[in-house]
């Protein structure tokens, strides 16, 4: 007997979906950075002819200093501690991508509000695409470029302007071009107005191939395209790889209740929707409301007994394979049902001890991108969760575009992880065992 069937039913977007719960938009939704805490195109000149030094990680403020937080001193207490090299410092970046997430996630929310079947195409691979993915990584792009310049500029991303540069997508990319427009005019930082050209440039600078060296973004300008289309949960994804390892990560998630997902429906009806998560090496995994509520560390479920705990997987049954889960999760002896929802925002969500297990089994011959689960893995790592393939190898992400796995990714706390991979481990092997994979 699967562990759903004997229980109740999976807790799915049906339930947790914010259109079903509650009004979806019930706060005003723009609130932009204020004037002048971004760049203008001057200044953007300006700094790209004058490189910055790099500040040292010693001299952040001290709520965001492990280094110092670890010596228990000040900043500069802790500098004085050392002399040798300080550790890299990524604030900065970090800030651009939670600047241009923010952004990124007002033009989802614009479009998802009143979304029309000319917004949306259809892929190669038949997955669907509208114009907030296509704005949305041309936006957040831009936003990299303008706040970080540089004479590199590496960004590995989803999307690509081929389709859109067909005549018969004039009338889609005039629309994605006005709604970057409206978002950056709406922002009073971004004194700009882009053309279509620049727009399809802006889209196409996400062709990177990543790899083992140097810094590379990584972007998912929607993850869970469907659940976006749905009115459920999608997340705007961003990282950044520093010499192969993910150092830094934002989750937005727009629809995502800023308390547990799991009691949106009993007791939050009125609950505030729209979280921002971040992370950097070392430092910890931060919350904060997208309306700009102070943050608050966040960290992975503390529980032991895998009775006690509830698991995540992909809404998508195409995406993940649910029978593969069930049988996972009656090994290790879980009572409640599958929690089914779109996108990185399950990295969220269990960031923040909503659930304290994530299985991820898509079918055969499908393969992970890394923009899948780079900004996730960091928001996890940080919060002290654990993140691997299905034989509890770390995920690798200096290997190009795709992660090359072809099992699975897990996610648990350090305790549940042996147990879980035990579990997974045996019902792989009974997977591959039943005449019916034969
Ligand atoms: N056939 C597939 N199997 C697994 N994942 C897929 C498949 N097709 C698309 N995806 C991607 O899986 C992620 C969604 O996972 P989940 O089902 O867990 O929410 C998305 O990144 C989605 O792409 P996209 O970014 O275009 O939405
Ligand atoms: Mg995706």
């Amino acid at each position: 007997m699967g562990m759903a069937s004997g229980i109740s039913r999976p807790v799915t977007a049906a339930c947790i979906n914010p259109s079903s719960c509650r009004p979806r938009y019930h706060r005003p939704i723009f609130s932009f950075p204020q004037p002048g805490a971004g760049l203008n195109l001057q200044r953007l000149f300006f700094r790209s002819f004058h490189f910055r030094r790099r500040l040292p990680h010693s001299l952040g403020t001290s709520s965001e200093d492990p280094f110092a937080q670890r010596l228990g001193g000040s900043p500069s207490e802790a500098m004085s501690s050392f002399s040798s090299p300080s550790p890299v410092s990524y604030s900065e970046e970090l800030a651009a991508a939670k600047k241009a997430a923010l952004l990124a996630s007002h033009l989802c929310q614009k479009v998802q509000k009143s979304i029309m079947p000319s917004d949306v195409q259809s892929k190669a691979d038949k997955s669907p695409v509208t114009v907030a993915d296509y704005g949305s990584q041309a936006l957040i792009s831009l936003v990299l470029k303008m706040e970080l310049p540089s004479l590199s500029f590496s960004l590995v991303a989803e999307e690509d302007s081929v389709d859109l540069r067909k005549d018969v997508a004039h009338e889609t990319l005039k629309s994605i071009t006005k709604l970057v427009n409206e978002i950056l005019s709406a922002s009073d930082t971004y004194k700009l107005s882009l053309s279509e050209e620049e727009v399809l440039d802006a889209i196409d600078s996400g062709k990177s191939e990543g790899g083992p060296h140097g810094r590379h973004w990584v972007l998912d300008p929607i993850d869970g395209t469907k659940g976006f289309l749905r009115g459920d949960q999608y997340a705007i994804a961003l990282a950044m790889l520093d010499e192969g390892k993910v150092v830094l990560g934002v989750l937005a998630c727009p629809n995502l209740p800023l308390f547990s997902i799991r009691s949106t429906c009993d007791q939050s009806f009125n609950s505030e929707i729209g979280c921002i998560f971040s992370a950097c090496l070392g430092s910890g995994a931060l919350m904060e409301s997208l309306n700009g509520s102070t943050a608050t560390k966040v960290h992975v479920s503390t529980i032991e007994a895998p009775a006690d705990a509830s698991f995540f997987e992909s809404f998508e049954a195409a995406h993940s394979m649910h029978d593969l889960s069930s049988s996972i999760a009656e090994k290790l002896g879980v009572r409640a049902p599958p929690v089914r929802i779109d996108s990185q925002a399950k990295y969220a969500a269990m960031a923040r001890g909503d659930g304290a297990i994530y299985l991820r089994f898509p079918h055969k011959g499908y393969r992970e991108k890394i923009w899948d689960h780079a900004a996730g893995f960091i928001v996890v790592s940080e919060a002290g969760g654990v993140v691997s393939d299905a034989a509890g190898n770390e995920l690798d992400f200096s290997r190009g575009r795709h992660l090359d796995l072809d099992t699975g990714i897990i996610c648990t706390n350090k305790k549940l992880m042996p147990l879980l991979l035990k579990a997974v481990q045996d019902s792989l092997k009974e997977k591959l065992q039943s005449p019916s994979t034969h």
